[in-house]
């Protein structure tokens, strides 16, 4: 069987391979790796293939799962845990196999995160400049212990309950907000109202999935009730927050610092080389004028655990499928 994967990075082809070979050398599967993200225009190049492995930022809505359905395509791997990237009621109709990784390293991304609001903190990206310029100067490094302070994770799921983790070990204390409760997270920290989250909170950080109900959730109105010098960390999805009014409140000084590993309108930039060319999202151009902002290019999952982790539950994944085996991480068209 010919699977095609899009947006293919030669760390996805190492870590693939290996587990290829390692695993399902007799199965007959077939990995065909694409550079090119997923789209309309480059729907065609799979074409030949019986299933097709997508990443965040591969677009799966109905008229690409239709054309991929055209050609004969009838499984969908994501290989990651969101799904907010494709339409699944578009595929349930189609009679697509979809499923998902829902958990390959939720501390991958919980370390992430804690790395960025340390940084963020104690200026280490500008002291990291300062110091191989020759200047030793601390002015403007200042940063506050994060013992004793408060933090506000919305979403206390995998990750966010990972994060609270790493949280208390620094004795900060923990908010968590989440329409779904969970006793793991209620033995680390306090569940409250968004609001309460919102306006005790030195540290916001976000880990709750993108979707309707949380598309621009933090937005001006949020922001206006977030308590004044906060830091906002989103590691999760960049449409959780409206870029603009978190630009105008960086520039108010309602936000004290922003670290985003994930951003709105990313697809045109993350995991390309553009440092040759101009780059014309003006929204994004402005952040990187802000000396307390942090942007990193959808790195959180990036490590040698979640690789393998990504690649076998792909593989297991794309093998029940084969053999019309029950798939616990199937998203649409399971049995
Ligand atoms: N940066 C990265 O590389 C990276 C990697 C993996 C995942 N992610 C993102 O992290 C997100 C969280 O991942 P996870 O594994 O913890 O998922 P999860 O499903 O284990 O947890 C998500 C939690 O969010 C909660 N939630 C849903 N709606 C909410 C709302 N309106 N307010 C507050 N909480 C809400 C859910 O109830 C759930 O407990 C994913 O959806 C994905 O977008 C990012």
């Amino acid at each position: 069987m010919k699977i095609v994967m899009f947006s293919a990075q030669p760390y996805d082809e190492r870590s693939f391979d290996e587990v290829l070979q390692r695993d399902y050398a007799s199965r007959g599967f077939e990995l065909v790796y694409q550079k090119a993200a997923l789209s309309a225009q480059t729907v065609a190049l799979a074409q030949g293939g019986e299933a097709v492995c997508a990443f965040v930022n591969d677009q799966l809505d109905a008229a690409v799962l239709e054309t991929l359905h055209g050609y004969g395509v009838r499984a969908i791997l994501l290989r990651c845990a969101g799904f907010n990237h494709i339409d699944l009621e578009a595929a349930r109709s189609l009679g697509l196999f979809v499923a998902r990784v829902p958990a390959y390293s939720p501390e991958a991304v919980a370390e992430h995160t804690i790395a960025l609001i340390l940084t963020l903190n104690r200026h280490t990206h500008r002291a990291y400049n300062r110091v191989r310029e020759g200047n030793f100067m601390l002015d403007g490094l200042l940063g506050f212990n994060l013992h004793g302070k408060t933090v506000g994770l919305i979403g206390t799921g995998q990750i966010g309950l990972a994060t609270a983790r790493i949280l208390k070990g620094f004795g900060c204390r923990v908010l968590g907000h989440d329409p779904y409760r969970t006793a793991e997270f209620a033995a680390l920290g306090d569940y409250v109202e968004l609001d309460v989250l919102l306006a005790e909170s030195d540290v916001v950080s976000l880990h709750c999935p993108l979707s309707e109900a949380t598309w621009h959730l933090i937005d001006a109105a949020r922001l206006a009730r977030i308590k004044r010098g906060a830091m906002l960390v989103n590691t999760s999805r960049g449409a959780l927050i409206d870029t603009h009014a978190v630009i105008a409140a960086l520039k108010s000084r309602r936000l004290s610092a922003l670290a985003i590993d994930v951003y709105e309108q990313e697809s045109q930039l993350f995991f390309h080389d553009r440092s040759s060319d101009i780059i014309d999202d003006d929204v994004f151009t402005r952040l990187m004028t802000f000396p307390n902002v942090i942007v990193t290019g959808h790195q959180g999952f990036f490590t040698a655990e979640a690789l393998r982790e990504i690649a076998e539950t792909t593989l297991r994944n794309l093998d029940c499928y084969a053999s019309g085996r029950a798939c616990g991480n199937a998203l649409a068209g399971d049995g």
